[in-house]
This record gives C-alpha cells, structure tokens and sequence, in this order.
C-alpha cells in the first residue's frame, strides 16, 4: 500500500467479528487532509464498528490502521488523540454527573493549576458559541441535567477544543441526530469552516441531503464492506440509496383517501402545555397521526411525557382516553434496558399477552420480538443477544416494536426515527399510516420536515407553548420555521 502525502488515515483490509456477526470483512478506506468524507449505509452496515476501530477504542482482527504515514501497531484511545483524532459517537461520553466545564477538564488534562476549572469552562464555552451561537448551555451546567441536544452539542464542541493535542481528523457519527434543523445546520456550517481550515472530518448520516450538500467525497457502505466511493458530486440521491442497497425511495404522504375529517371519531388525547396562554389544546383522535414540530427543548418532549403520565394518574390539563406506549427519545439513558436481550427489550410493553398463568412465555415473548424482527429487520443473528448488540439505528427499530407491539391505542413518538436508515424509515412510515388506519393515534415529535408531511394535523412549539396549529394542506416548511422563531428567546 502506498501513502499518498494527503493521506491522514489509511485503513488496509480491516476485518471484525462479534462472535457469529462479521462486522467487518475487508474493509479498505483513505481519508485525506481537509476534506469531508461521508460514510453511509444502512443500519448495521459496519460504520460505527469501523470507526471505534480508527479511534482505537475495538481492536480490529485483521488489517492496517496508518495514521499520518505511520503504521500502527499498537494502537489505543489514547494514541489516536495523541495523533488528533477526536470522536463524537452515537452513544454519548459525557460523564451526566459532572458539569459542561468538568467533562472538558476530563478530556484535557493540560488544563492544571489552581484556576483549571475556570480555563475549562472558558474553553468549552468559546467553541460552543462558535459552533451554536445562542447556545444557551452554562460551564457549570451538570451534563444530567441538560436535554439530549444540549448534550449533544457539548459532545460535539469538546471534540474540537484543543490544549495540548492537535485536531487533524474529527469523526462525527450521526451528530445531527437529536439536533433541530436550525441547530443542525449550525454544525454543519462549522464542519465546512473547519475542513476549509484544514481538519478533516468523517461524517456519518442517514440523512441524505446533509450528506450530499456537505461531503467532498462520499462512501457508501454495505454488510461490512465500502462497496463505493466518488466525488460527492458524482452521487445524487437515487444513486445513493440504490448503492446502500435500497429502493428508489417513494412518495409516502397518505393519499386523500386516507385522510379523516378531523373530530369524526373518538376523542383520545386533549392537552393544554404549561405554559400555554390562550385556549389553544393540542387535541388527537382516534386514528389520526399529529406532528409536534419547532426547535427541539421547546416543550414537545415535556408534553408526550406529560400525557404519558395522564394515562395512568391524574395531570391537570391533560384527558387521555385509551391505553399509551412512548418510544423514548433518549435511547441510551430512558430506552433500552441494557443488560437484557433484545427479545426482552421489545416484550415489555406487552407483559399482559405474554402471560401464561402466573409467569411469563419465552415461547409467545420470542414469538412476538420474531414478528417484529422480521416486520422491521431489525439485524440480528438471535434475538436473544443482548440488546448493546445491536447496532444504533437497530436498537431503536427494537424501541419502535417494543410500543408498536404493545396493545397501547396511542403510540407517543420522541423523535423515533433517530439513526433509522431509509429503507426503514420508508417502510415504519407506511407501517404508522396502517396502523392509524386501524385505529391507532400517533403523537410524534420529529426534527425531519419531511416527517411532518406524514401527519394529518402539526402543533408548533415554542417556549413551551403552541404557537402554530396547521392541517396538513396548510403546511409549508416556511410556516413552520416562521412560528419557530418569530419572538423566539435566544436559548
Ligand atoms: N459489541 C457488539 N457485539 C455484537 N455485535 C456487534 C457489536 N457491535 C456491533 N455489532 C454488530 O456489528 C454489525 C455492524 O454494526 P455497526 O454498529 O458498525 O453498524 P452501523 O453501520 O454503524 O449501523 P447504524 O447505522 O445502525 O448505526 C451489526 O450487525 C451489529 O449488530
């Protein structure tokens, strides 16, 4: 193999195995000085797996990890950050029960002195308000305390603060995920600066516009192989999907014939937000599909959680008429139940049907994580693996069976999609439509316009209240982003 001069990271016939699952089988990969490249593929393709490998943080099996011209024998965390490179994975590695200013302090241990934790809040603070100004989040802030995207965005900034190391390679795996439009684009803005500045970034997405409008190069993975790589030019969407071994995707806004005139069945869910001023309630009936919309910590998760108590106890403002199931939107710290297997995960909810006398059926609990493996794909060999087996986007397909499974009548939805592929997303679409043809009311909070397409009704939010109650033929990405902001405190 030979180093081309801009090769920061050259990666020669990596394998990795997990037990039966070949993660990895020879995987070749080059990323060069200042420049973006995008990996993508669907969920469990082995993007991740290869990262942590360039990070040092899995040992690969087999291959070669060259970093700045320079084979690697022995490789590790701490080298890799020696040698610059930083990692915002899709779990996060933020310690919750130390504040923003600790958690940087952790990462640079060149920050001594008497007043360290005075240069670390600094520190952080400065590259937050660099990459999203406005941020509204405080050095002193503990991590706990802080919402998924607040998280998300010190992660994010952490990774590119520098003491002592250098910055040369930042891998960013589905960074925007938990973020809101207007915050993702913020990051996105920054990665542009800092690889015109000379950084290079890897970055992973199954969001196929950021891919396409913010890589230079893109690679495309497939059950643990890159099976193409090209100039992001040379890609368009279609291309793209077709590559990672999708179909073409297809319009699915339900069709006229879908739609029911709105108050025609049963009233299920009627909720007044905290702070909202007025009369405005957000109102779901039977059947119907209602988006939550505006920037993400704006109330919506406060609300689905707030009608998720309802159901089982007393909340003012809130009537909830049938049974509830919530798709978490915080997979690591409310979703999964991690030392339990994957069967265990989606069953759950569904305790009731799955008793037989006094204990619990392995038989009709593997029956049902069967059907929804199936149903979705969830990628597994056995689905009584432990749940972490999984990859991301399949550890939130499994969250997605656990409530849809379930006998719950309403299905609340945080953002559920995060770290889906395409090829999924397409198919739990037309999935909910069914389902609410059945009867079933969906309440889903998404940071995707193009999810808000899906619903019947879409309630805007901001500082807590609704600011904007649209049907569906009066939505328009604009109305949305206008009631978004107008008035809007900086946060
Ligand atoms: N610790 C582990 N133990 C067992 N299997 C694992 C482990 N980590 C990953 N795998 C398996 O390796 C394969 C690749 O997973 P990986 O997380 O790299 O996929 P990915 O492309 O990042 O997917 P996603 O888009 O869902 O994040 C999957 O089949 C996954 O189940």
């Amino acid at each position: 193999m030979t180093l081309e001069e801009s090769d920061i990271v050259r990666l020669g016939g990596v394998e990795k195995h997990f037990g039966a699952v070949r993660a990895l089988d020879g995987v070749d990969l080059t990323v060069r000085s200042g420049e973006c490249l995008s990996l993508v593929g669907h969920n469990g393709a082995g993007k991740s797996t290869l990262m942590h490998i360039l990070a040092g943080t899995v040992a690969a099996d087999r291959g070669r990890v060259v970093i700045g011209g320079d084979e690697q024998s022995v490789y590790s965390p701490a080298r890799a950050k020696q040698l610059g490179i930083r990692c915002v994975f899709q779990e996060l590695s933020l310690c919750p029960n130390l504040t923003v200013a600790e958690n940087a302090r952790v990462f640079h241990p060149a920050l001594t002195g008497l007043n360290w934790r005075r240069k670390a809040g600094a520190l952080i603070t400065s590259k937050l308000d660099e990459i999203f100004p406005g941020h509204g989040v405080g050095p002193s802030d503990l991590i706990q305390d802080l919402p998924i995207a607040r998280r998300q965005m010190v992660e994010v900034a952490r990774a590119f603060t520098a003491t002592d190391e250098p910055v040369r390679l930042v891998i960013l795996d589905e960074p925007t995920s938990s973020l809101d439009s207007h915050t993702a684009g913020q990051l996105l803005a920054f990665m542009r600066r800092a690889v015109a500045d000379g950084i290079s970034c890897i970055f992973i997405s199954h969001l196929l516009g950021e891919v396409l409008q913010n890589s230079d190069r893109i690679v495309v993975m497939r059950d643990g192989r890159t099976i193409a790589a090209d100039r992001a030019e040379a890609f368009d969407r279609n291309r793209l999907v077709a590559t990672m071994g999708g179909s073409e995707p297809r319009p699915t806004e339900a069709n006229a014939s879908d739609r029911l005139a709105r108050g025609k069945t049963r009233l299920h869910v009627r909720a007044r937000p905290r702070q909202q001023g007025g009369s405005t309630d957000l109102v779901a009936h039977e059947g119907e599909i209602i988006g939550l919309a505006g920037l993400a910590g704006h109330g919506q998760t406060e609300l689905l959680l707030t009608i998720f108590a309802a159901a089982t106890r007393q909340c003012p403002g809130v009537a909830v008429n049938a049974t509830v199931a919530l798709v978490a939107g915080d997979r690591q710290a409310d979703g999964i139940f991690p030392l339990w297997s994957i069967a265990e995960n989606i069953g759950i909810c569904s305790l009731r049907k799955l008793r037989q006398g006094a204990l619990i059926s392995r038989r009709l609990e593997d029956k049902l994580a069967n059907f929804w493996r199936d149903r979705i794909k969830i990628r597994t060999p056995d689905i009584h693996n432990n749940i972490l087996s999984l990859s991301g986007g399949n550890q939130q397909k499994a969250l997605f069976a656990r409530a849809l499974g379930s006998e719950a009548r309403i299905v609340l939805m945080d953002d559920p999609m995060r770290g889906v592929d395409i090829g999924t997303k397409l198919e739990v679409y037309d999935l909910i439509r069914e389902e609410a043809r059945g009867g079933r009311t969906f309440i889903w909070y998404t940071t995707e316009t193009d999810e808000l397409k899906k619903c019947d009704h879409v309630y805007v939010f901001r500082n807590g209240a609704i600011v904007a109650d649209l049907a569906r033929d009066e939505l328009t990405e604009e109305k949305v982003i206008q009631s978004s902001f107008v008035g809007a405190d900086p946060r």
